[in-house]
């Protein structure tokens, strides 16, 4: 039977101090009783799967070794779940991924399946297609990656290099990879682990070049694992993290494969080689508009862990006095720490409701396409890519403050904070590099900005533009709705000077693309106040929304979180405000204050509002973020599984030490 353990008294009084019903948050978080009973029911089951117990940590397994095991649990994991939905209802994605976590310390192998796989299936595929590949694909009969980027293409996708060309007599597509370049390079799971992939390639009939589209390609034999002849098939080696999610890279030598496996949900290739357009050729690209939603919630969760972690350890760390003969306060009580913090519990709560409403937006965008309707895809796209970006970016940075939070302890592997940071800092890259994104939320905004201009009625997200035309800047007020609009007017002007720039260069003689260039360090300042302004409004909105139907204790505490949110851009963004709204010198002097009266409000619900993200200590894997706070213990207990602490002395003593010594003595 496993040992339990006092908890921290810190800790135990912390939680005394809680003001609001922490369940309750709980629920309101992962959006009902109901998902949280499933979540906590599978944890529960995952928990007492003594074969997923590491019996030596990870950390200490050879790159090799650490992968097998990551597969050996992973399957394990799917083999829980399978059993758990067969009696049980199908979990939530939420749930699952989240349970993910437990098992899998880094990234698993399987992660693009269900990530990317399965969901381009899903929107790619044709109902024939769905019907043969969908039911193999969830069942994992067949384990499939996305095979998109290549060694010479991620972000230019239009020039990908692998091809894909039609045979009519054969009714078959060729796949080669002409160059070095043309080599697929970064798919997770495609080292060693998949047997399928969705690569995404040039298409040609005829001759003549039809763009990039998906195709479904069985890369290994199912019964041996062999790569296919024509196949070359590798694990691209070590990163900065994601040292379980076996990235890859693939190369085809006149490939074969049939048309039925070219994803013809949108564009089509009939029998004898006619090329049907599809709806909007950009269609082919939803797959990242999905994930790129699903980010902004995996930047919740990342926040969630670091702000659990390092909450709980600035409770239980005591360092310095306030105050001489007094004793050692609480790291917590340092109101530097709490402004490192608190933020980090706030940003979650912030991309929690986006996710929410973008989610929505995403499903809408899907429900329309469905009838023919591509009105608000330009919108989705535009958002779901400012906000891909900042929550990323936001995440990372908050990552990294937590881990500088716990001090000397938070550079320990054991803390977990590394691999979350390895994870968050990579989502800053992936599914469309950070500026990347930034400069397509630009388009759309300068697009906005003419059509404003041009008093036409604007989507939703932007329709502030139309308002700040037509009104001068209103008068200043420190509340959050007031602070919401100045934050809208610093979008609207930097989307103006962006413009206006364009224009200078393009009336000075340059082409339209050297002057975007040219402007593109004011674009994106431009989108990365609309983010701003987009994840102000919406959390604040969402804060309303949800405090009507929650108990006045928890509505208050969730005010707090959303003007500690607003408070905080705002003296970050102070410079901008000062420019573009009307906000004086003395608001900022209010809003300083303001700020530490928020920070106070907080702090006796600092740990409680972390235990409300529910994270189990398995999830967390943290000598300095567990449940019960025994963080020295955990470290020392960490500290002694470390090989090197099996044997008194060790080998190189004798083979190098021990000479090298005695020769320095002489
Ligand atoms: C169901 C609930 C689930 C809950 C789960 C919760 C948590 C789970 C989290 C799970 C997260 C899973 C993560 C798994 C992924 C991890 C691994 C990573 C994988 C990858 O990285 S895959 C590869 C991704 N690659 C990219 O993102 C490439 C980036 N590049 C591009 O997207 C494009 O090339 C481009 C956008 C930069 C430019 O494209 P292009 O040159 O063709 O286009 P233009 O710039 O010329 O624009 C033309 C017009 O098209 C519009 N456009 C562009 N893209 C889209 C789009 N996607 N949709 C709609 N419209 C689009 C432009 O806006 C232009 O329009 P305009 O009107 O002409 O201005
Ligand atoms: C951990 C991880 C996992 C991944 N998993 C997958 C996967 O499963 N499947 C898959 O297909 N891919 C995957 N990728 C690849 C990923 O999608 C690409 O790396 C990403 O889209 C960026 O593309 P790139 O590497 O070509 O960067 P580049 O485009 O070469 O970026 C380099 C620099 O150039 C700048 N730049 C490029 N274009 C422009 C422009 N138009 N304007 C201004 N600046 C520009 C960028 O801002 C950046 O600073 C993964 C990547 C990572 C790191």
């Amino acid at each position: 039977m496993a040992t339990v353990h006092k908890i921290n008294e810190d800790l135990v009084k912390e939680r005394q101090k809680c003001t609001f019903n922490v369940q309750e948050l709980t629920y309101l978080l992962d959006g009902g009783e109901e998902v949280t009973k499933e979540r906590r029911e599978f944890e529960n089951i995952l928990r007492n799967v003594k074969e997923l117990q590491d019996e030596v940590p990870e950390v200490y397994l050879s790159h090799k070794e650490r992968y097998e095991n990551a597969v050996r649990k992973t399957c394990i994991l799917q083999n829980v779940r399978n059993d758990f939905e067969k009696k049980r209802e199908v979990l939530s994605p939420r749930n699952i991924f989240r349970a993910g976590y437990a098992v899998i310390k880094d990234v698993s192998p399987f992660f693009l399946h269900n990530g990317m796989f399965v969901p381009t299936i899903i929107g790619q595929g044709t109902p024939e297609q769905q019907a043969e590949w969908l039911p193999k694909a969830k069942a994992m009969a067949i384990i499939g990656t996305y095979a998109q980027t290549e060694l010479g293409h991620g972000t230019f996708i239009r020039g990908l290099e692998t091809t894909a060309t039609y045979d009519a007599k054969t009714e078959e597509f060729i796949l080669n990879s002409p160059k070095v370049t043309s080599y697929k390079w970064w798919p997770g799971g495609l080292g060693t682990t998949v047997n399928h992939c969705i690569t995404v390639a040039q298409l040609y009939i005829n001759g003549k070049k039809y763009g990039i589209h998906p195709f479904i390609v069985q890369i290994r034999d199912l019964e041996t694992h062999k790569p296919l002849p024509g196949i070359k098939v590798g694990e691209i080696g070590p990163k900065m993290g994601f040292a379980t999610a076996n990235n890859g890279f693939l190369g085809f030598q006149n490939f074969r494969i049939p048309r039925k496996n070219m994803l013809m949900k949108n564009a089509q290739v009939l029998k004898d080689g006619t090329f049907v357009k599809g709806m909007n050729e950009k269609l082919t690209y939803g797959t990242m508009v999905m994930v790129r939603v699903n980010i902004v919630s995996d930047s919740a969760f990342h926040t969630a862990m670091a702000a659990t972690i390092a909450v709980r350890y600035a409770a239980v760390r005591h360092q310095s006095q306030l105050k001489a003969k007094e004793p050692e306060v609480q790291i917590i009580d340092y109101l530097t720490q709490q402004h490192k913090l608190f933020i980090a519990i706030a940003t979650s709560h912030a991309f929690s409701n986006t996710y929410t409403w973008l989610y929505q937006a995403y499903l809408k965008v899907v429900e329309d396409l469905g009838k023919q309707k591509q009105d608000h895809l330009p919108e989705l796209h535009a958002l779901s890519c400012c906000l891909k970006a900042t929550s990323s970016r936001d995440a990372g940075v908050i990552v990294e403050q937590c881990r500088l939070a716990c001090g000397g302890h938070g550079y320990m592997a054991s803390s977990n904070l590394p691999i979350i940071y390895g994870y968050t800092t990579a989502a800053i890259t992936y599914e469309g590099e950070h500026t990347v994104l930034l400069l397509q939320t630009a388009r759309y905004l300068m697009k906005a900005w003419m059509s404003a201009l041009e008093g036409k009625v604007l989507a939703p997200s932007v329709a502030y533009l139309v308002d700040w035309l037509k009104s001068d800047k209103q008068r200043w007020q420190n509340t959050p709705e007031v602070i919401v609009k100045g934050f809208q007017h610093v979008a609207a002007g930097k989307i103006k000077d962006a413009f206006d720039a364009i224009q200078k260069h393009v009336k000075a003689g340059k082409d339209y693309e050297d002057a975007w260039n040219l402007a593109s360090v004011q674009l994106i300042k431009a989108s990365e106040a609309h983010s701003r302004a987009i994840l102000c409004d919406g959390y604040l909105r969402e804060t309303v929304r949800t405090s009507s139907s929650v108990s006045p204790s928890l509505a208050k505490v969730l005010n707090h979180l959303v003007q500690l949110y607003i408070v905080y851009w705002t003296l970050e963004t102070a410079g901008d405000l000062l420019v573009y709204s009307n906000i004086g010198k003395d608001d900022i002097a209010v809003l300083k204050e303001k700020y530490e009266e928020l920070l106070a409000l907080i702090r006796p619900n600092a740990v409680g509002l972390v235990d409300a993200f529910d994270i189990s200590d398995e999830i967390l894997q943290s000598t300095l973020g567990s449940y019960d706070g025994r963080v020295y213990e955990r470290l020392m207990e960490e500290a002694m599984k470390s090989p090197l602490n099996k044997e008194p002395v060790n080998q190189s003593f004798h083979k190098y030490l021990k000479p090298f010594i005695k020769k320095a003595k002489l």
